[in-house]
């Protein structure tokens, strides 16, 4: 029979830490569901007892995996229920920035709706060249969303060779490569020390100028002061971002000043039967592991 005590932080504001440090002494198992990063000094504080961690969360940059690791404790996260949520997003995002919503409702609402034959002209989906970089789950999910599209040519890159991409035809390409060729770039990898500033000046530089990106992965995936660079000067068409440094960013941040760059609050996985998913596998994984049993998604 396993004991429980619950006790829930879920709040990300910095006041946080404190409390949470001051409570996870002596837990066996943790779901940690916070934006605060799970250190070595952290599970030094909870103590030698503690083997089991669980995140509410595909990505899991949030936890020092290398420390859980040295320390034995299993870690578990809730990838695949959410692919298709953030698919969903993937695509508005797409669709938002290629043909600037944002600029028309702020038309509308300050009363400017001008109209003409070239207000608000915006980017095709049709006959465009789409490029995912991070060709797991949701990558693969965007991608079979956009058959509908009439999309030219679906292009990829990442560390390995998907065998699912002959199915869904996409050619792995190298990264420069796809930066040159794609007028739209998805960026669907995990944050790790190799994909970090992954678009940075000079890969906007490689990029189209009616090229935009969309980033659903991690905010530190892109470089955001050259990114601000890139859409200020149009370099680039436009920028679609769920996910953004740091968040929540602020509200004056010069990227939210931008009128082609739409930015969303990370609502990837946010409806509600993913999010009731997520949790119940991630409470799932620690049942299965304080009883010695695989976790459903150990990493
Ligand atoms: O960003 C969301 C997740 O990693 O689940």
């Amino acid at each position: 029979m396993v004991q429980t005590t619950i006790v829930p932080h879920l709040d990300y504001e910095p006041e946080s830490l404190p409390t949470i440090k001051k409570t996870i002494p002596g837990f066996d198992a943790v779901i940690w569901n916070t934006k605060h990063k799970l250190t070595g000094d952290i599970l030094d504080l909870a103590g030698p007892q503690l083997k089991i961690v669980s995140t509410m969360s595909s990505g899991i940059d949030q936890i020092d995996s290398v420390e859980t690791k040295k320390r034995g404790i299993l870690l578990g996260n809730t990838p695949e229920v959410l692919n298709d949520a953030v698919a969903d997003i993937t695509v508005g995002l797409m669709i938002a920035a290629a043909r600037r919503f944002k600029e028309g409702v702020q038309e509308l609402e300050s009363g400017e709706w001008k109209y003409g034959v070239q207000w608000m002209v915006g980017q095709d989906i049709a006959g465009s060249t789409v490029g995912i970089v991070g060709f797991g789950g949701i990558g693969q999910a965007v991608l079979r969303r956009l058959r509908g599209f009439d999309v030219a040519k679906f292009i990829y890159s990442g560390r390995t060779d998907k065998p699912e991409a002959k199915t869904l035809g996409a050619e792995r390409v190298p990264l420069d490569q796809l930066l040159k060729e794609s007028d739209f770039v998805i960026l669907a990898c995990p944050l790790t020390k190799e994909t970090k500033y992954l678009i940075n000046a000079d890969s906007l530089k490689l990029m189209k100028k009616n090229s935009i990106v969309v980033n659903i992965g991690r905010g530190e995936l892109v470089d955001q002061e050259a990114l601000y660079t890139a859409l200020k000067e149009q370099q680039i068409f436009a920028a679609g971002l769920d996910v953004v440094t740091p968040e929540p960013i602020a509200k004056d941040h010069p990227l939210i000043s931008l009128p082609n760059c739409y930015i969303i609050p990370h609502m990837g996985s946010a409806t509600i039967e993913t999010r009731n998913k997520m949790a119940s596998i991630s409470a799932r994984n620690v049942l299965q592991a304080l009883e010695g049993k695989p976790m459903l998604f150990p990493c």
